[in-house]
């Protein structure tokens, strides 16, 4: 007789694999486990001890074919499952119940079709001798004998086909007889689940989750989470994979990737890149002009100087109007002007990804000089790529010294031309009108280097200016044409608001019908406001106008409640993880000269791989609003070294989500920028600024020290926190708290109103009108 498992014969015996090995362990037979092999001898001795039931088994071992009576009602159970599973159960479903096959068509099928294992694996134990006789004698046996054995039967094939790896054995109706028994000790066979064919190739877009690239290639998703694993990536069925980490699975099974391009028609920039593939003639453009410079050097005065001697050309009786730009004529050539005084407009545009300028004129005073505007301007223009010419200004006043202008923008990097530099300098008097034409030919002279060219032929694109709510009028905004042609009429999507050109006046006042590149109009007939800086787009028709606008509009909404992703020391190695950082922009500001350049000299030294640091601005003195601009508009870190954001900076900081870090240590800012450059930022604690005091009066006591009567303005100040003190902006101590009081008391902390006397551990040279500025360091947890 062929050997046999401990547990098939416990199976067979109606027993449990525990209940034969104990026995087996009594007639000292050896075994190991349920898996172990019996013997002819160790199953005889069983026999004996289990009775009647294992002999019978035993019998029909030796004699496979002998009883078709007793296997019907032994095994008929066992064989009959085995047989519904099989491709018989659906001939038996057809033979048995032609109603019941014909309501439930798929179910003898199904139950057949996922389970064909069930009968190989029976095929490998032989010792299931029912299985072998079962197979030679159809199940007719017993279905013939018990029509409830059948109903049973199907029962179970149907449930056990919902249900591919179940054993099927809850939804199972009551086993009837013997067949109870050994059902309940047949262990579940796992259905293995038919395994679909590998795609050719599966495509994504942007990522897939475990569980969603598991299902397009057909595999159960803890195979795709092995295979990860194998590849030393831990993985749970919901996290999203990366399109490298989808590739090398893939390449695993030998399935093709895909990624998905899918075209955002709501983006109005690739309508820009668009035009620039559209293939009409191409034809010189007026260039666009800023005038930028520190206040009161003569900005505005220029402006006017040079619209007061030319707009009017040609033009007698133009009813000037102010709409933010303006066109004039040289030499048969045109320049456009954006009259958008100081730089402030210029870095709005900029930070909202529109470049309008093409050159701008720096007025410097001669009788005045570079000063921080001067060089903030500089920067502005720099860090947007922008060429400058100098109109050194002012040039009637006797005081005027443009040498000593020229040897300080030298120091700036701008060397004029006669000292061997590529920086044009004019001199001029805007008060006067004298220099303006050779200004304006050197304008004409740069842009001709520029090569400013569009097409006139196509759909018009551009930038708004300015706009704003007009009573009579609604939404009005003026647009600087970039590339084509705008037409009254056009349907276009400005920002985020559509609508259709219904009027353009040009920027003497006139009604005009089109504009064409660089042409500055004012236009109504828009559905909303938009903003300076947002792009507009015209299109073919007016549906599509609208959709896109509503689209855009629904969309901003959407993201005004996403907080802008602009650089800060914490995400700085992500973004440099994901390529999207190739240059750390910084802004250095500090409380004086030697010190900026010092730390930026240092700054500069940090050397990371794969990343440059980059110094955009520097500047002695407290960190104000133009700093915040321009980080915002390069994308830049702001470092204060012993200085603090005025409160406007603060404010735009907050709003723009600009990073400042202040510091009063040079290594230690160093540091924290190789350390975030490197991802090894710690993150645990950051500074926490939980109140402010103003020194009212200073008292000098013989033991004590100063202690200073102050006035919390702003917070709290705890006995606990660190504190600073701030003259002017500018930090002159940074130490702890020794003693905080409230008239005669100790105080543990004093709240904002309140008045409260304060000594600072290490320092006495306070003064009145100094900050006192508390600080708490608080635990933080990285994102
Ligand atoms: N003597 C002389 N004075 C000038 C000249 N240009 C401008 N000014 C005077 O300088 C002062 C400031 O000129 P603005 O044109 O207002 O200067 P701005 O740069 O526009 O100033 P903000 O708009 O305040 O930034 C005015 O009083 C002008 O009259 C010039 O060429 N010569």
């Amino acid at each position: 007789m062929t050997k046999i498992r401990v547990h098939e014969y416990a199976k067979q015996a109606n027993r449990t694999s525990k209940e034969v090995i104990e026995e087996l362990g009594k007639m000292n037979v050896k075994v190991t486990n349920h898996m172990s092999m019996l013997d002819t001898d160790a199953v005889s001795k069983l026999n004996q001890r289990f009775g009647k039931t294992g002999s019978h088994n035993q019998q029909q071992d030796r004699k496979p074919s002998n009883d078709n009576k007793r296997q019907g009602n032994g095994q008929g159970g066992q064989r009959n499952k085995q047989q519904g599973q099989g491709g018989n159960k659906a001939s038996q479903g057809q033979q048995r119940q032609n109603h019941s096959n014909g309501n439930r068509p798929a179910q003898g099928q199904q139950g057949g079709s996922n389970r064909p294992a069930q009968g190989q694996q029976a095929n490998n134990r032989p010792a299931q001798g029912g299985q072998q006789s079962g197979g030679n004698r159809p199940a007719q046996g017993g279905q013939q004998r018990t029509g409830q054995g059948g109903g049973n039967r199907q029962a179970q094939g149907q449930r056990q086909g919902n249900r591919p790896n179940g054993g099927g054995r809850g939804g199972r109706p009551p086993a009837k007889g013997i067949n109870q028994g050994r059902r309940r000790h047949r262990p579940a066979n796992p259905m293995p689940k038919v395994e679909k064919p590998l795609p050719e190739k599966i495509t994504f877009y942007e990522s897939l989750s475990v569980g969603e690239l598991a299902n397009k290639l057909g595999k159960e998703p803890s195979e795709i989470i092995k295979k990860l694993f194998m590849l030393g990536v831990m993985a749970t069925i919901n996290q999203e994979l990366d399109k490298d980490a989808i590739e090398l699975i893939c390449a695993d099974y030998g399935v093709e990737v895909e990624e998905e391009v899918r075209i955002d028609v709501t983006d109005l920039e690739i309508y820009f890149e668009e035009s620039e593939e559209q293939d009409a003639e191409l034809t010189e453009r007026p260039p666009v002009v800023t005038i930028m410079g520190h206040v009161d050097h003569g900005k505005t005065t220029l402006l006017d100087s040079i619209r007061d001697t030319k707009v009017t050309q040609g033009e007698a009786g133009g009813i000037t109007q102010h709409i933010g730009a303006y066109q004039i004529e040289v030499e048969g050539k045109k320049i456009t002007f954006l009259d958008t005084p100081g730089h402030a407009a210029f870095t709005t545009m900029r930070a909202r990804g529109a470049k309008v300028t093409d050159l701008t004129i720096l007025v410097v005073a001669a009788d005045d000089g570079v000063m921080p505007q001067t060089i903030e301007a500089i920067n502005h223009a720099k860090a947007a790529e922008v060429p400058i010419i100098v109109a050194v200004n002012k040039m009637d006043k006797p005081t005027a010294n443009p040498d000593r202008v020229m040897q300080e923008l030298t120091e700036q990097g701008l060397v004029a031309e006669d000292w061997g530099g590529d920086t044009i300098f004019v001199p001029i008097s805007a008060l006067k009108g004298e220099g303006i034409d050779q200004l304006l030919e050197m304008v004409l002279l740069v842009a001709e280097v520029g090569e400013l060219k569009a097409r006139k032929d196509i759909n018009a694109r551009g930038t708004v200016i300015e706009a704003q709510l007009d009573r009579g009028r609604g939404s009005v905004a003026t647009l600087l044409v970039q590339d084509g042609t705008l037409r009254v009429g056009d349907p276009i999507v400005v920002g985020n608001t559509y609508g259709r050109v219904r009027a353009m006046i040009n920027d003497i006042g006139r009604r005009v019908k089109e504009a064409g590149p660089s042409t500055p109009v004012e236009i109504t007939g828009l559905s909303d406001v938009p903003q300076a800086g947002d792009r507009f787009v015209v299109f073919e028709d007016e549906k599509t106008a609208r959709q896109i606008g509503e689209a855009r509009a629904g969309e901003a909404l959407q993201e005004q409640r996403v907080e802008k992703t602009r650089v800060t020391l914490d995400n700085l190695f992500d973004q440099m993880k994901q390529g999207e950082m190739k240059e750390l922009n910084l802004i250095v500001k500090a409380d004086v000269q030697g010190t900026v350049e010092a730390m930026a000299a240092s700054l500069m030294k940090i050397e990371v791989e794969g990343v440059n640091v980059k110094i955009i601005h520097t500047g002695a003195g407290a960190i104000n609003e133009s700093d915040i601009s321009l980080a915002a508009a390069s994308n830049a870190i702001v470092i204060g070294f012993n200085v603090r954001p005025d409160v406007n900076a603060k404010r735009a900081a907050e709003e723009e989500g600009v990073d400042i870090r202040l510091h009063r240590v040079i290594y230690k800012v160093i540091e924290e920028i190789e350390s975030a450059m490197k991802g090894l930022l710690d993150p645990e604690y950051e500074e926490k600024v939980i109140g402010q005091a103003e020194v009212r009066e200073t008292f000098k006591v013989s033991k004590i020290g100063t202690i200073a009567g102050s006035y919390v303005t702003d917070g709290k100040i705890t006995r606990d926190s660190g504190v600073r003190v701030i003259r002017d902006n500018i930090v002159v101590f940074e130490g702890e708290l020794d003693t905080l009081k409230r008239f005669k008391d100790d105080a543990k902390e004093v709240a904002k109103g309140y008045e409260c006397g304060i000594t600072i551990k290490n320092f006495n040279d306070i003064k009145e009108g100094d900050i006192i500025e508390a600080f708490v360091m608080e635990e933080i947890k990285r994102a």
